[in-house]
């Protein structure tokens, strides 16, 4: 069977094999050297759990979504981003994928230049040539999604992330995918409550599966926060940090919407 996800990665598949067309590897990896040199996005996210504080919060520029269309128009990415920093964002995250999330590479370069704290790039890697666009583009951490790649892959891409002095978010939705992310010595590991597959969110999945990552993992509770409540909840439930796309890009003002989830989750510290 088909799924949402096997026809997004075939479209990214072939937007990829248009800018391999347009810019050879060597020439990129090149451009992935003269960089700025990476942030560290695992000591931005570290500590979530225990210090004072608390959650962090990944803020991600995002225009639309596979399952619910356009979000926000967002003309300015450099600005929103700017937005989150101030508001108390811990890392930014770009949407690249251009089909269903009208995100692009332009979008990360822009982000890159307006905020000093580490940066994602949100994609479908499947290619080895993403990773050194991701770098040269001034991404300190990527995704890598269990569900679209199989044990080689994400073994091969891991130390291609590490070899380029980047971090990787790998995300994961099943028991078995956190158990398959384990086994690869993931130190950042993410809990996509929306199945990629079927695009259901399902918030409580979050402690289901968390529960099976080790202590000693950053923990990110991924999609479904709609206001400050489920940033607790999933405070509650240990995540380290947590990944916020939509409502954030709804809100009128992004600064003061980061805050109330910054200061919803040391509410969990007050317990
Ligand atoms: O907009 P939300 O529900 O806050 O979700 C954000 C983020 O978790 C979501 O954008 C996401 C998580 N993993 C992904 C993988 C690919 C594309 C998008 C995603």
């Amino acid at each position: 069977m088909t799924t949402v996800l096997d026809s997004i990665i075939e479209g990214v598949r072939e937007d990829l094999a248009q800018r391999q067309a347009q810019v050879p590897l060597d020439q990129l990896i090149q451009q992935a050297q003269a960089a700025a040199p990476p942030l560290d996005a695992y000591a931005a996210l570290a500590g979530g759990r225990d210090d004072a504080q608390g959650v962090r919060v990944i803020a991600e520029v995002k225009r639309s979504s596979p399952s619910k269309g356009a979000l926000a128009e967002i003309p300015d990415p450099a600005a929103l981003a700017s937005a989150y920093q101030a508001g108390g964002a811990s890392v930014i995250s770009v949407l690249t994928e251009q089909r269903r999330f009208r995100g692009s590479l332009d979008d990360l370069a822009a982000v890159r230049a307006a905020v000093d704290i580490p940066v994602l790039r949100k994609d479908f890697m499947v290619d080895e040539y993403q990773f050194y666009e991701a770098r040269a583009y001034g991404a300190d951490l990527v995704l890598l999604i269990v569900a679209a790649l199989d044990d080689v892959q994400l073994k091969r891409f891991l130390q291609l992330t590490h070899d380029l002095g980047m971090n990787a978010l790998v995300e994961a939705h099943t028991e078995e995918e956190i158990e398959r992310a384990k086994a690869l010595g993931a130190k950042i590991v993410g809990v996509n409550v929306r199945n990629l597959k079927t695009l259901e969110v399902d918030v409580a999945h979050y402690s289901a599966m968390a529960r099976h990552l080790p202590q000693d993992v950053i923990r990110i509770a991924e999609s479904g926060v709609d206001g400050p409540g489920v940033v607790l909840d999933y405070a509650r439930q240990g995540a380290d940090a947590v990944l916020v796309g939509e409502a954030l890009v709804k809100h009128g003002d992004p600064t003061t919407a980061v805050r109330d989830f910054r200061q919803a989750s040391q509410a969990a510290d007050a317990d």
